[in-house]
């Protein structure tokens, strides 16, 4: 591929290396958006459930959209790096950056790695675009890396093109983002992603064009402001509960400001996920590199904020429980760090239900759609294959997941089947006065024990 526009070349042929929930997802897009498709990954196993037109993982609409684009061929998968990379044009980087073990740090060798190899396999032309989140200064490594690489006759550009879709909606935000940003192009290479992303441009996607160390830090400070959001409304959750206010109004009356916005201002149980407490870690890690403190000091702060809410409904469950869960049954509603993905990575729900287990509790935790990656990772706890299976004989009942089977069960019936009468919400989603004129003690963060009417009212001198 000449990295010159020319309107008459046939359109980019696209390769995606590391067929995750990004890169899967990003290849489907790809083909839906007219594009033809091959995606790369070194898991086997993935790679033949996805070439038949199965997701490993749980994503809505994503079954639908690779089975209409792998049965006309458009959309291949692949083990053999070699292969895509003769057949492809465009090669978007989407593999994992972990956090590393033992640090705080990104872990960046499998971008390195997978970029080293594209690199090495190409027959022609191309152009390299990353889309893995990485600590700002990575792409600029990368660069000489690729130059290095590069057999000779061959030319390749590497520009960063950061991914911003959120699970469970991971479709229609790749098929229609909020915005493009790409960093570090030339002429040539901007030409070549505005032909990419044409649809979405078509349809007035602001395109942010900027320089390769702003590409890598937008993606990263889109996270870290997120997460903020989530720990300031925590903190002030924590104020609510001292002072007999209710957070989840607090929220709602906050967020009519349309510069502040009402989303991610939900208290409780706090973020989890693949990405925003690794992402947050990382900046706390790449800001302290460089010297930039105060990014270094506000992480930290909403890192800790975070994790304690986890502490904090544990503790919960034992104010509940009379000070002990040693031997008490256990409900535990949700197990995927959010609702409408099966992923389990740092999931709070699921850190709260092994850390309770550890106590001596008997936990019992049912997700829709989480139970199999959870039972991997956590394979001694124990497992209901429904709502009614977990709350049947508990002495307490934990709702950890908003899922909306959870939001809109009975409360009646479910006080039928328990042996306790205490639920703790702790992502504020269930109907408190329905729970308790039900017959439950309702427990929440952010909103006192008892119901606000009957606390004392505090008069000014
Ligand atoms: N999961 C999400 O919602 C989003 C993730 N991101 C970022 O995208 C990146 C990927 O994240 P996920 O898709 O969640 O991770 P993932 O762990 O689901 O997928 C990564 C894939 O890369 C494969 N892989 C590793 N090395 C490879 C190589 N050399 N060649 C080919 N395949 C290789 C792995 O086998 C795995 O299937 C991360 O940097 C993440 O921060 C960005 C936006 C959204
Ligand atoms: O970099 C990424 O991978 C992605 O990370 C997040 O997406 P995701 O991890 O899918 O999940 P979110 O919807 O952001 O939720 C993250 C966590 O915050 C929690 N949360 C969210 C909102 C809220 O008000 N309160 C709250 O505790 C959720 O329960 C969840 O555990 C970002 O929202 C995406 O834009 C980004 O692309």
């Amino acid at each position: 591929m000449s990295m010159a526009k020319n309107t008459d070349t046939p359109a980019p042929r696209i390769s995606v290396i590391g067929t995750g929930y990004l890169g899967a997802t990003h290849a489907a897009a790809m083909a839906e958006m007219g594009f033809e498709v091959i995606g790369v990954d070194t898991d086997p196993a993935k790679v033949a459930a996805l070439a038949i037109g199965e997701v490993p993982f749980f994503e809505p609409g994503l079954p639908e959209l690779l089975r209409k684009h792998v049965s006309t061929g458009r959309l291949r998968f692949t083990t053999d790096l070699a292969e895509a990379t003769a057949l492809s044009d465009v090669h978007f980087i989407c593999v994992g950056t972990p956090q590393q073990r033992g640090s705080n740090a990104a872990n960046t060798s499998y971008v390195e790695a997978a970029t080293v190899e594209v690199v090495r396999n190409l027959t022609h032309d191309g152009l390299i675009v990353g889309k893995s989140t990485v600590p700002v200064g990575t792409a600029g490594r990368l660069r000489v890396a690729v130059q290095s690489n590069l057999p000779s006759g061959i030319h390749a550009e590497l520009i960063w093109n950061p991914e911003f879709l959120r699970e469970g909606k991971a479709v229609a935000d790749t098929l229609t983002p909020d915005r493009i940003v790409i960093g570090g192009t030339s002429a040539a290479s901007e030409a070549i992603m505005r032909e990419v992303y044409a649809v979405p441009i078509a349809t007035g996607t602001p395109v942010i064009v900027c320089d390769l160390p702003t590409a890598e830090l937008v993606k990263v400070s889109a996270n870290a402001f997120l997460a903020t959001k989530i720990s300031f409304i925590n903190a002030i959750a924590e104020v609510c509960e001292a002072a007999g206010a209710n957070v989840t109004v607090l929220a709602d009356a906050l967020g009519h400001d349309i510069r502040i916005g009402r989303q991610f201002l939900n208290a409780g149980l706090g973020f989890g996920g693949g990405c925003l407490p690794k992402d947050i870690r990382a900046l706390m890690h790449r800001s302290g590199e460089l010297g930039a403190h105060s990014a270094v000091s506000l992480m930290q702060q909403v890192d800790e904020i975070n994790m304690a809410q986890r502490q904090r409904v544990i503790d919960l469950t034992l104010e509940a429980l009379g000070g002990s869960v040693l031997n008490r049954r256990i409900g535990i509603l949700g197990a995927a760090f959010k609702p409408d993905t099966d992923d389990v990575r740092d999931s709070p729900a699921l850190n709260v239900a092994a850390a309770l287990h550890l106590r001596g509790a008997q936990v019992i935790v049912f997700d829709p759609e989480a139970g199999t990656t959870a039972k991997k990772i956590f394979p001694t706890l124990g497992y209901a294959d429904s709502t009614d299976e977990a709350v049947t004989n508990a002495d307490v009942v934990l709702v950890l997941t908003e899922w909306p089977e959870f939001v809109s069960a009975d409360p009646v019936r479910l006080l039928g089947l328990a042996q306790g009468a205490s639920v703790i919400d702790a992502r504020n989603c269930i109907d408190r006065a329905a729970w308790e004129q039900a017959g439950w003690t309702v427990r929440s963060l952010g909103r006192s024990a008892q119901p606000t009417a009957g606390r004392p009212v505090f008069v000014p001198a």
